[in-house]
């Protein structure tokens, strides 16, 4: 488990941040701050795929009363777990260019208020999705923080499999609402959950791969251990994400054999896959950072647009 040691470091790691940013010419509002400790981009799309979730599992018999509190709930256990999974890294954001004005590393927010802030908005989610909505939602969303901020954040110093383990938390956030839908069983049951949690799983590891080319340099300067680390050509890195996001097409067809989904979904998923797999294999051949920021485009287009496509087959073909 991670050591953490709140007191006497907000001092040097500002030292150390501002003696690399460029100076803003605004300090952010605390409000602003504490927004950032969310990630609140990363979130709203995490909150899509809850929302798809539950209206998949749901149907016909969605309760928008229980749909805002599953959101309500899982929204602040992700804001927490962000908080928190910020608050751990707060030592290596400070050595990345890409993170060293976030605001722990830059000083504007002490550990010990990031630490307040994170457990207790993780809490009161956990807490709140226990009162209003239900126990197989708690579970899911508490595996969920639990496997992000102590599983995947101190696996991202020791290996790269920390992708793929990190790709479990993130894939978990449609289970959530599944489950606030059907709790552990009913209609699709498991068959379902596993076909949202399987487009999450693969689509991440191109969406994440993009980044980690990106930001390589960075990753290695933060000593987080990350496949184009230790990939100085891409081939590899290329490979795993040419692979993925192939192996995204043949779900246009096994979601709808699950039961979830039919020929709108699978159209969507077919050309939505095969222009998100187009892009990979630019990227795999010309290894450039235009190149893997065009696949992160890609990626964030591709699975509103899926998950979109889901819901409107289920929603309305059905
Ligand atoms: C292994 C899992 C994942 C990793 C390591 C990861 C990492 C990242 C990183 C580092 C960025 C910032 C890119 C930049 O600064 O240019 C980013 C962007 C983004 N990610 Fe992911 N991500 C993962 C999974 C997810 C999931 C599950 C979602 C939501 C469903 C998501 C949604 C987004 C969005 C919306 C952005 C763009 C907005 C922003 O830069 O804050 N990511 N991701
Ligand atoms: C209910 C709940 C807890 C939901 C949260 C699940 C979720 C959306 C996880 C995101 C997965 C992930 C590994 C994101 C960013 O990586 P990073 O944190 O390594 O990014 P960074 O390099 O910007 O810090």
């Amino acid at each position: 488990m991670m050591k953490v040691t709140l007191t006497g470091e907000a001092d040097t790691l500002t030292s150390v941040a501002s003696a690399v940013a460029a100076p803003r010419a605004h300090a952010p509002s605390r409000f602003a701050d504490y927004l950032e400790l969310t990630k609140p981009r990363i979130a709203v799309m995490a909150l899509f795929t809850v929302g798809a979730g539950y209206l998949l599992a749901a149907g016909g018999a969605a309760e928008w009363r229980v749909l805002l509190n599953t959101l309500l709930g899982a929204g602040l256990v992700a804001a927490g777990g962000s908080a928190l999974n910020q608050l751990f890294e707060r030592r290596i954001d400070a050595r990345m260019r890409r993170t060293l004005k976030r605001p722990l590393p830059a000083g504007r927010i002490s550990p010990e208020e990031a630490a307040a802030f994170g457990a207790g908005l993780a809490g009161a989610g956990l807490a709140y999705l226990a009162a209003t909505v239900s126990l197989p939602a708690t579970v899911a969303a508490a595996l969920t923080f639990v496997a992000y901020v102590f599983v995947y954040t101190p696996m991202k110093t020791k290996t790269a499999w920390n992708t793929v383990v990190g790709a479990v938390p993130g894939a978990l956030p449609p289970v959530i609402g599944w489950f606030a839908a059907q709790g552990w069983n009913g209609g699709l049951g498991w068959k379902g959950a596993l076909a949202v949690f399987a487009i999450l799983f693969l689509w991440q590891i191109p969406h994440f791969l993009a980044i980690a080319w990106m930001y390589r340099a960075d990753y290695s300067a933060g000593g987080l251990k990350m496949l184009p680390g230790c990939d100085p050509s891409g081939k590899r890195t290329a490979f795993v994400m040419v692979v993925t996001a192939a192996s995204l097409l043949p779900l246009a067809f096994l979601v709808p054999l699950a039961g979830l989904g039919g020929w709108l979904f699978a159209a969507g998923a077919i050309v939505f896959g095969a222009l998100f797999l187009r892009r990979t294999i630019e990227f795999a051949r010309d290894r450039t950072d235009r190149k893997a920021r065009r696949v992160l485009h890609s990626s964030l287009f591709y699975l509103p647009a899926v998950f979109a496509f889901l819901m409107l087959d289920a929603l309305l073909v059905k």
